[in-house]
Formats: C-alpha cells, sequence, structure tokens
C-alpha cells in the first residue's frame, strides 16, 4: 500500500530529519512508528500527506509516485489517507454529524450519500445516538472517536494516527486500538506514530523505530520498549 525506497529529508535550516529510510507497508497491516521526540515521525506522515516533500528518495501510495505528484494532485491524494490527530482537531461550532460530514463536503459528495457514510462511519465507532450533539459535550475518549470516524468516513486505504491515545486511559486507549484493529482486519493499512511505550508492548504489532532521522529498527521481535535504544543510551 505504502512504500519508502531511501526517503531524506532535509530542511531548509540543514536539520536532516530523516536519512534514506526505507520500509513497505502493505494492506490490512496495523504498524506502530515510534522514537525519542524529534526522531522523525511527524516528518515521516506529514511526507505521505505530501505536506512536505523528500529532499531525496521515492514514496509510493499504491503504484503511484508521489515525486511525479503536482500540487494540484494533493487533494486527491489526501482522499485517500484517513489522519487522526492526537487533539482531535474537531470544530466546536458544529455538531458532530457535520464534523464528521466534513471531508465528503470538501469532496462534493451528494447530500444524500453523505447522510449514509456518515451515520455508518459513526455507527462504527459507536456514537450514532450522538450525532446531533456539539462535541464539546462528549467525553475525550468519545471527541477521540468522532476524529477517527471522520478520518474514515471516506473509507480511505490507508489511515494514519499521531499520538492516538495520547491523552486517554488505558481503557480507552484499548478502545481505540480496537478500532484500529476492525479496520486493518477490513484491509486498511494502518500505521500509528507513539510514543506510548505502554501501548506498543501491549499489542505485538511491527514497529518501525526512527532515531535521529534514520530507521533503526523494523520488526515485531523487541516489541518490548527498548528505550535506551531510543534515547541513544
Ligand atoms: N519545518 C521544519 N524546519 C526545520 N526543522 C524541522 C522542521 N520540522 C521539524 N524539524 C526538525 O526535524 C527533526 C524531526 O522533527 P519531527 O517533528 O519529525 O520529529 P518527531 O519525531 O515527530 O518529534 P515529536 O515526537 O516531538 O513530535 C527535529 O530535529 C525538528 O526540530
Amino acid at each position: 500500500m505504502i512504500k519508502f525506497d531511501r526517503v531524506s529529508k532535509r530542511y531548509a535550516s540543514g536539520k536532516d530529519a530523516l536519512r534514506r529510510v526505507s520500509f513497505e507497508l502493505p494492506a490490512g497491516q496495523l504498524t506502530f512508528l515510534t522514537g525519542h521526540s524529534g526522531a522523525g515521525k511527524s516528518t515521516l506522515l506529514k511526507l505521505i500527506m505530501m505536506i512536505e516533500r523528500p529532499t531525496q528518495g521515492q514514496i509510493f501510495i499504491g503504484r503511484q509516485n508521489l515525486n511525479g505528484f503536482g500540487n494540484r494532485h494533493i487533494p486527491l491524494l489526501r482522499r485517500k489517507i484517513g489522519m487522526v490527530h492526537q487533539n482531535h482537531q474537531l470544530l466546536f461550532d458544529r455538531s458532530v454529524f457535520d464534523n464528521v460530514a466534513l471531508p465528503l463536503v470538501i469532496a462534493g459528495f451528494p447530500k444524500a450519500d453523505i447522510g449514509k457514510r456518515v451515520r455508518a462511519a459513526l455507527d462504527k465507532v459507536g456514537l450514532l445516538s450522538k450525532e446531533k450533539q456539539n462535541p464539546i459535550m462528549l467525553s475525550g475518549g468519545e471527541q477521540q472517536r468522532v476524529g477517527i470516524a471522520r478520518a474514515v468516513v471516506n473509507k480511505p486505504p490507508l489511515l494514519l494516527a499521531d499520538e492516538p491515545t495520547g491523552n486517554l486511559d488505558p481503557a480507552l486507549s484499548a478502545e481505540i486500538m480496537d478500532l484500529f484493529h476492525d479496520f486493518a482486519r477490513v484491509g486498511v493499512a494502518v500505521l500509528i506514530a507513539t510514543h506510548d511505550l505502554s501501548l506498543i508492548a501491549r499489542y505485538r504489532h511491527r514497529l518501525l523505530t526512527l532515531r535521529e532521522g534514520n530507521l533503526i529498527h523494523d520488526g515485531v521481535e523487541s516489541a518490548t520498549p527498548a528505550a535506551g535504544d531510543w534515547y541513544g543510551a
């Protein structure tokens, strides 16, 4: 589903945020992305979203090489990617329904279609009964689920999450992880960037570990937190 081939990113400041990073994420797999603060996780997600461009190397989504994409292709690309943020980034001046509908409205879906898809997404995250509420009335875990419904309402083949359980207690984190597992089970490639070592230890998934822009580990073997590794201790 997604492939990085020797991807490097140097910011204008001269900072090398990623150095010759290569990996592939197949459809239907859930993968954690970890590393210390500043290791390059957000940069990697930004390259996938085309918020930033690589300095070297190639990124493929499906069979498409992002190097061949101009700015006008970006909206089309982003429709293939669901993004879940730690702070949900919900709009508090509109209902839960309207928040989830937003990507479909932007993409120009017909109204009847929007209703069907939004309700299916809210049903999936267990929040159908709250569609008319303002998200400000919801708990942190519920707000995160609204964010997930919005990310998947387009049925994207790729789901990215940046610290999706950052503000949640272990029980709510487990609920969110259950949802991600459900999406992986139906063929979505799920990439979760997280610092949460207990989360990584609890689920034995493939783990990509970055240190100072280098991919220093790719596998499930040492899914137990190797904090010493991260911090170069
Ligand atoms: N726009 C930018 N211009 C210059 N340097 C940047 C820019 N964005 C990030 N960096 C630098 O690139 C490196 C990687 O940053 P990045 O945000 O990708 O790390 P991260 O692993 O996501 O960290 P965190 O977990 O703290 O979010 C850091 O040294 C950071 O300071």
